[in-house]
């Protein structure tokens, strides 16, 4: 720097939108966080299966957390604002209102989340006709995916909803709508979620066939008919009343979003891993999967050309990082059921008070209390007659079976905090067992991985990262930010700011190894015997409702 000058910083927001709080962090260029703030969501559940938010109570958490994050910066050193979300669809009229997405005419609630089953129906008509562009999500259409919704709220809520619709958006893309005015959409939103092709756009047919053959008419307008890579820059900025809301200045670069999972890949599966004693050192980053544990867990793997695994969304073109193909398998449901499982057992009460007394977390308590009541044997293997199923939301990968229901076999008659300790790292092993089993699937079609970058709010917690190398055998790496979501949030707003030449290069800047965690290899046999149990309760399951359908 010429005369002792120093460049004034250059920082990034990011701004993360999870199932059940909203996050923003302030970050510097190396990836490092500066500030964070969260704010809770709103969520109804009308009915059973039935998931619902408010996109003005998002934008207003949104609203919050940023201005949070800035106080006390020269907010001219803040050089973009990068958004990421859960893809849950957001509905609004043709003036940008919110409109019902209910029976009751609750207009507030307008979203349908992401983790919605309604369109049971409509999904199952969808996957019948077998077109082609179902090859391009693992063959099979999730229920969580967006055009079954479309057809729910046409066939449900014709004359509240669908006729006076004008534009139906991802979330992550309702955001970046929010803070720019404008309605392009990311391709990462409309290829993993919406059926578009980065190569060949629409699918006229498809709309055709599924009965809303409407976005074909209208030439897609209600659902995107600009469509901009992730991290590009969106129109002139931040618009004076977006930045108004947030407490930033209006234009600002504002990025063309991500889905919060892909987020999370950004911020972890780029990063230098030299000196770590890692196998994938050596390896081309299609070695790597990212795997971002919130409400539910996502495997992204990525990979130079198209590999087709079955049950395992993707391939998806250049959704996540710029020229690779994408294949994300994923469990519905993994933050939800461990507290699920906790927070309905009997002894809960009696562990909220007692980490209450020690300021612990419930789950850094249950971790300290499984080390307690452990004989001479590891903590993993106190479930050597407990064993879980974990699909209490249907299987989302490698089964792509929405009909699948969780299991429990080696329940006693007690009910005590052993119990339930056990119960829950029953419930840990059991989703890292569903990991391994995407993990083969996506092996079994072509991919080559060696290590896992996790990260999202259950990578804070030490025994479900173990577990995972454990039962895995592969190493986990954690980044040095925790939150490495909003790092992923912030590189987009930093590629839209124009500071980088490419998402690659922000993600090769902005993610760092953090801690490094080993397989026991010792403990091998042991999981490789709960693998077996694992495949042997889903076997069972459906051979329950064969003799159960029979008639
Ligand atoms: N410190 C922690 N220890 C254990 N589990 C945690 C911790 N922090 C968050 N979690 C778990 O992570 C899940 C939520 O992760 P998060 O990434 O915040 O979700 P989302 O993005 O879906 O809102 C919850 O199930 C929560 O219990
Ligand atoms: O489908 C997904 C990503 O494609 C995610 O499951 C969904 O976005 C919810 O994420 P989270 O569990 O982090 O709230």
């Amino acid at each position: 720097m010429s005369g002792g000058e120093q460049k004034p910083e250059r920082y990034y927001v990011g701004v993360d939108v999870g199932t059940g709080s909203v996050r923003a962090a302030l970050v510097d260029q190396s990836g490092v966080l500066l500030a964070f703030a969260d704010q809770p969501i709103k969520k109804w559940e009308p009915q059973f299966n039935h998931h619902e938010q408010s996109s003005e109570d998002i934008w207003a958490a949104c609203c919050v957390v940023t201005k949070k994050v800035v106080q006390g910066i020269d907010l001219n050193q803040i050089r973009g604002l990068g958004f990421d979300a859960t893809c849950s669809l957001v509905v609004l009229d043709k003036q940008f209102r919110p409109l019902p997405v209910n029976h009751e005419e609750d207009s507030h609630r307008n979203v349908i989340m992401w983790l919605d089953h309604r369109a049971v129906s409509q999904v199952n008509r969808i996957n019948e006709t077998k077109h082609s562009v179902l090859q391009y999500v693992g063959g099979v259409m999730s229920v969580e995916m967006q055009a079954p919704k479309l057809l729910w709220l046409k066939e449900n809520l014709r004359e509240t909803c669908w006729d006076k619709a004008g534009h139906f958006f991802d979330l992550p893309d309702f955001l970046s709508w929010k803070a720019t005015g404008v309605t392009a959409r990311s391709l990462c939103s409309l290829v993993c979620k919406w059926t578009y092709s980065a190569e060949r756009g629409w699918d006229d047919s498809f709309w055709k066939m599924i009965g809303l053959e409407d976005f074909v008419a209208d030439n897609y307008s209600k659902i995107g008919n600009q469509v901009l890579p992730p991290g590009a820059s969106l129109g002139n900025g931040l618009t004076p009343e977006a930045a108004r809301d947030l407490g930033l200045l209006p234009g600002i670069a504002v990025a063309a979003s991500l889905i919060d999972a892909h987020a999370g890949g950004l911020g972890v599966i780029g990063a230098d891993v030299k000196g770590h004693g890692l196998v994938c050192e050596g390896q081309p980053v299609t070695s790597r999967l990212a795997v971002i544990c919130g409400t539910s867990s996502c495997h992204m793997g990525i990979s130079k050309d198209p590999i087709f695994v079955p049950g395992v969304w993707g391939p998806y073109f250049s959704a996540m990082v710029p020229g690779f193909w994408l294949n994300e398998g994923g469990q519905s449901v993994t933050g939800k059921l461990i507290d699920h499982m906790v927070e309905g057992h009997a002894a809960f009460p009696e562990l909220q008070v007692k980490a209450t007394a020690r300021c612990q977390s419930v789950y850094a308590y249950l971790n300290s209390h499984l080390d307690l009541i452990k004989k001479a044997q590891p903590v993993g293997f106190l479930t050597v007659d407990l064993h879980v199923w974990p699909d209490f939301h249907g299987n989302r990968s490698p089964l792509a079976d929405l009909t699948l229901k969780g299991m429990v076999t080696g329940l006693k008659l007690s009910q005590d905090l052993d119990d339930l300790a056990i119960l829950y790292l029953a419930t840990v092993q059991a989703i890292a067992l569903g990991t391994r089993f995407i993990i083969e699937a996506m092996e079994a079609a072509g991919h080559s991985i060696s290590t896992l970058f996790l990260c999202g709010g259950l990578s804070k917690n030490p025994l479900f990262v173990q577990m995972h190398a454990d039962i895995t055998g592969m190493p986990v790496v954690l980044s040095q930010e925790v939150e490495s979501v909003l790092v992923g949030a912030a590189i987009l707003g930093a590629c839209a700011s124009g500071d980088f030449a490419s998402v690659q290069e922000a993600m090769a800047k902005m993610s760092k190894v953090g801690k490094v965690v080993f397989p026991r290899l010792q403990d091998k046999k042991y999981y490789d015997k709960k693998y077996q149990v694992f495949l042997k309760l889903v076997e069972h399951q459906k051979e329950y409702l064969a003799i159960m359908n029979d008639n």
